[in-house]
């Protein structure tokens, strides 16, 4: 703006400054950092008799947006805290608002507190919240802290008892987005109602100065508008229509002004004027001319009247310097404003509509302002912290990406992160989520108490134990399992071993691993009541004793949900400590709670960087991170949106070796909070890439990176998938401690996957009904010493075959190559295959069951999953049962060996195995799945060998 005003304006011919004889406080709609620092803003209140100073959404938009006004500050901040853009918007808004207040400062002195005021406004995404608004209020009242702000709040039918309320409370306020007179009266009453409120419990009045953003030019552009379209269409009406073009607006905030004067008549203001109130003055917004066929400073002359406010637009401001007229406008000719009012009104101009729409449309346009601006900052962030966050680039089909970028607009349109944020279940199913949205705050929380972590740390350390066994199941082991997997053993600290399996043998291989006299256990469990974890503590609690030859209590840690029968046993049994988990967190969102945290801290990992890492994923998927910064976001919008418009359902997640076991982690996070009710994402976790050509249409792949250590090999076959136009996601981590952000990045994804999917992602309906049959089994077992009998539908070799009737009926009688062939017969594009093995889950049967997959994939073209029982009965199990009805499963089942007894129990390990394969077979039978269980007499190596071949001659 032109601050090189003439030179004799300083000597006393400037009307801006003479706008004062009026009556009529010249404020400036703008803000600038450099434009305050500079002293131009100074030059303004000392030469043209500037008196406060306005901001907005957009006006801190152009600001920030552009320029390097805010690098330095950006980057001083993000080099201490870890902000959101919302947060980091604040703090460079505040200093502006506190650099120009200290400007301002002056002014209000000298003018008693009239004037001299600076407006910070609350965000506008609250413009429809009373509460959320008269909290933001209070809470930027105090960060500020200067005596001449003023808070601005919306004008909205919520707006104004925040107003009120704030106002009771000694808070100096800007009502802003006015239009109509009703809006109008209505603030006002609850300004006086605020005073009343506080002069009655006796507190002081006089410090409290308001105003009330009246906009006038925007009423002629709707208005001046519709008349033009009238009279274009040669409307009747058109002379009397013509006549009001550029009228109705000032007529509009006359009759408000006259309102004012009868208020401030009356015997009510009078009492509290003498108790030292000061009255709300009217203030003039949005008077920079948008007709360009109306003069450049008409709503600047022809609103000038005693006790008022216009603040003026930086291009109004020069025009007005240079060639306004003074007069006293505001009361001349008020019959005639009367008049154009009922004029419009006859003419069906619908002022009132006008206005209404114009209350909606300015709410909307500040928060497109505020979208914008948060963006501009969380760009600057991204570039400053480079790759201290995780990078995401999406190759997508352009239908794809034109979906995905539909939910993001309804997100970003509905304030649905927001929402969720909130914890607003209606962004689900409406019904129980809020309960289970903890996970949110975990990261936050757990920082907050790190030191007890690190502590424990230090003593396990110190303790000099060789190992920590983990004891748990899904959202309670495969978290831990990740750390242990990815970080191995920490120079100085106990090997981390997981151990989440019912197999007997695969117990005892644990049991040979670890240096019994010399291990830490961690019972984990949330709900404490988990079968596995209960029977593991009991039979690794004997063979400690028995290593000990004492009671090993000192040598067991739990981490379990307050008020659990784990937290009970964990007392009775004088463990070391009880970790606590939080009761509001589901098992598969919990890693960066206790579960995930007290395993890390005993391995020694550093938990405080590895939660500042996770805050960088919270704080990128803050609520004030608009989708289109907001990676998580857009990762749930893709997922969902191939799912539901694609039929790409089945996720498939590559990861570099060094951070391989993530899949495990993603694979629960995914099946068991969205395949349910008939829906849901699949996903495939490890299956080796293979060429574009052996995928059907019905994948997404995710690829996370540890940038430094990827695989060539992956690289070269993602390349080639992007090239032959499938969905690939490309997740970049710099550092393998950045899987903490990857964890939150996932848990956010999946809830907005699930809202576009519309369920609840945080139940697990089909996992209870497998585990209701393996108590039936278990129960049976220790009333009659047996399981109850079976018996198989065909018999070839070493192999029994079980299935239901109808699966028995499809597959017919004939050898292993003829059931076999009928079973992957049944397969069709789209489908998906499960092997789904009740066996040791060692390196020897990995690699065998990767091979078999691999070569189901070749041959039928579909997505395979590769599991271990009963493992994914925790995990994937949910989404094999409750989700989409295009799995095809093979479970094997085999002789144990050599069997373990569950200490206290009738049942063995053994026992327990079987019964949990037969409950989960059970369930998806009755799921009408196609579902054979293949039962391995004899040698399991040999058994395997001779499947995997049978099956190679049946696809
Ligand atoms: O931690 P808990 O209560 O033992 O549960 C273990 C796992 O079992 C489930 O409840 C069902 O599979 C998971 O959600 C959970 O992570």
């Amino acid at each position: 703006m032109d601050v090189d005003q003439k030179p004799d304006a300083a000597k006393g011919a400037n009307v801006l400054r003479d706008l004062s004889k009026f009556g009529q406080s010249p404020w400036l709609d703008f803000i600038q950092r450099s434009y305050t620092a500079d002293g131009s803003l100074k030059k303004l209140v000392d030469e043209d008799g500037l008196r406060g100073v306005t901001s907005n959404p957009a006006i801190f938009e152009k600001a920030m947006g552009y320029g390097t006004d805010y690098d330095a500050q950006i980057k001083d901040l993000l080099a201490k805290e870890i902000l959101s853009p919302g947060e980091l918007y604040e703090k460079l808004a505040i200093t502006d608002i506190k650099a120009t207040a200290k400007v301002m400062h002056p002014v209000f002195v000298e003018t008693k507190g009239l004037d001299g005021y600076v407006s910070l406004e609350v965000s506008p995404y609250l413009a429809f919240e009373t509460k959320a608004t008269a909290d933001e209020a209070r809470r930027l009242w105090a960060a500020v802290g200067e005596e001449n702000l003023m808070i601005k709040i919306p004008g909205t039918p919520e707006g104004i008892p925040a107003f009120q309320e704030v106002t009771s409370e000694g808070i100096s306020v800007n009502v802003t987005l006015l239009f109509s007179l009703e809006a109008y009266k209505n603030v006002l009453e609850a300004y006086i109602k605020g005073l009343e409120i506080r002069h009655a419990a006796g507190k002081d009045i006089s410090k409290i100065a308001s105003v009330a953003s009246f906009f006038v030019s925007r009423i002629d552009g709707k208005i001046d508008g519709a008349i033009d379209r009238r009279v274009k269409e040669g409307d009747k009406d058109a002379e009397a229509l013509k006549a009001l073009r550029g009228k109705v607006a000032i007529a509009n905030a006359k009759v408000a002004y006259q309102h004012y004067l009868e208020v401030m008549k009356s015997e009510r203001w009078k009492k509290l004027a003498a108790a030292g109130a000061n009255p709300q003055r009217l203030l003039w917004a949005s008077t920079g001319t948008k007709d360009k066929t109306f003069s450049d400073v008409l709503y600047v002359e022809e609103l000038i009247g005693e006790d008022t406010v216009n603040t003026i637009p930086p291009a109004t401001f020069d025009a007005f310097r240079d060639h306004g007229k003074l007069r006293a406008s505001l009361t001349e000719n008020v019959d005639d404003a009367f008049k154009v009012l009922e004029q419009q009104a006859r003419l069906g101009l619908d002022l009132d509509g006008v206005t209404k729409t114009l209350v909606t449309e300015g709410c909307a346009s500040f928060c497109d302002a505020f979208d914008q601006l948060l963006g501009a900052v969380a760009n600057k962030q991204a570039t400053f912290l480079g790759s201290r966050l995780i990078e995401q680039k999406a190759d997508l089909p352009a239908d794809l990406k034109a979906a995905a970028d539909a939910v993001l607009e309804d997100w970003r349109k509905t304030g649905k992160g927001r929402k969720l944020w909130a914890k607003d279940a209606s962004v689900w199913t409406g019904g129980d989520e809020a309960k289970w949205l903890k996970w949110l705050d975990i990261v936050d929380e757990r920082l907050a108490h790190v030191a007890e972590l690190e502590a424990f740390a230090s003593e396990v350390k110190a303790k000099g134990f060789s190992d920590v066994l983990l004891l748990g199941m899904g959202g309670s082991s495969l978290g831990p399992e990740v750390i242990a997997e990815t970080f191995g053993q920490i120079a100085g600290f106990p090997k981390l071993h997981v151990l989440d399996s019912t197999d007997p043998q695969q117990v005892k291989t644990f049991e040979n691993a670890v240096d019994l006299k010399n291990t830490l256990f961690i019972v984990s469990s949330k709900s404490g009541g988990t079968l596995e974890p209960n029977i593991l503590k009991a039979y690794f609690f004997a063979a400690a004793e028995k290593a000990l030859g004492s009671a090993p209590g000192k040598h067991f840690v739990a981490v379990t949900d307050p008020g659990s029968h784990m937290e009970d046993v964990a007392k009775k049994d004088g463990f070391w400590k009880i970790f606590y988990g939080e009761k509001q967190i589901g098992g598969r969102f919990s890693v960066l709670s206790n579960f995930g945290l007290v395993p890390a801290a005993a391995a020694g990992l550093d938990v405080r960087a590895f939660l500042e890492s996770a805050l960088r994923s919270v704080k990128e998927a803050s609520a004030s991170t608009p989708p289109a910064h907001n990676g998580a976001m857009q990762l749930g919008a893709i997922l969902g949106a191939a799912a539901t418009k694609f039929g790409r359902d089945k996720v498939t997640i590559v990861a570099s070796p060094a951070i391989y076991d993530l899949g495990a982690w993603l694979e629960q996070l995914l099946a068991e909070s969205t395949g349910k009710k008939g829906t849901g994402l699949i996903p495939i976790d490890d299956e080796t890439l293979g060429a574009p050509g052996v995928y059907g249409k019905d994948r997404v792949f995710a690829y996370l990176r540890l940038t430094g250590e990827a695989c060539p090999k992956q690289e070269k076959a993602i390349a080639a998938l992007i090239a032959a136009g499938e969905p690939v996601v490309t997740i970049d981590l710099a550092d393998k401690l950045d899987i903490a952000q990857a964890f939150f990045h996932w848990e956010y994804a999946t809830a907005v996957a699930g809202s576009v999917l519309e369920i609840d992602p945080f139940d697990q309906p089909d996992v209870e009904f497998s585990k209701i049959e393996t108590k039936k089994l278990t129960t049976a077992f220790n009333e009659t010493g047996k399981l109850p009998p079976e018996t198989p539908f065909a018999t070839s070799g070493a192999f029994e075959f079980f299935a239901d009737d109808v699966n028995a009926k499809a597959l017919g009688q004939g050898d292993a190559l003829a059931i076999l062939k009928a079973h992957f017969g049944r397969v069709k594009a789209g489908d998906y295959v499960g092997v789904l093995a009740y066996i040791e889950r060692d390196l020897k049967t990995r690699e065998w069951i990767q091979a078999v997959r691999l070569n189901l994939r070749d041959q039928l073209k579909v997505a395979t999953a590769a599991e271990f029982g009963p493992r994914f009965l925790h995990s994937t199990g949910q989404a094999y049962k409750g989700g989409p009805d295009s799995g095809v499963f093979l479970q094997i089942t085999a002789d144990d060996h050599a069997d373990l007894a569950v200490p206290g129990e009738r049942f063995t390990f053994g026992v327990v195995k079987a019964a949990q394969a037969r409950g989960d077979f059970d369930v998806l039978s009755e799921r009408g799945r196609r579902a054979l269980r293949v039962h391995i007499k004899g040698p399991l190596e040999a058994g395997l060998a001779e499947l995997a071949t049978v099956i190679g001659k049946a696809v």
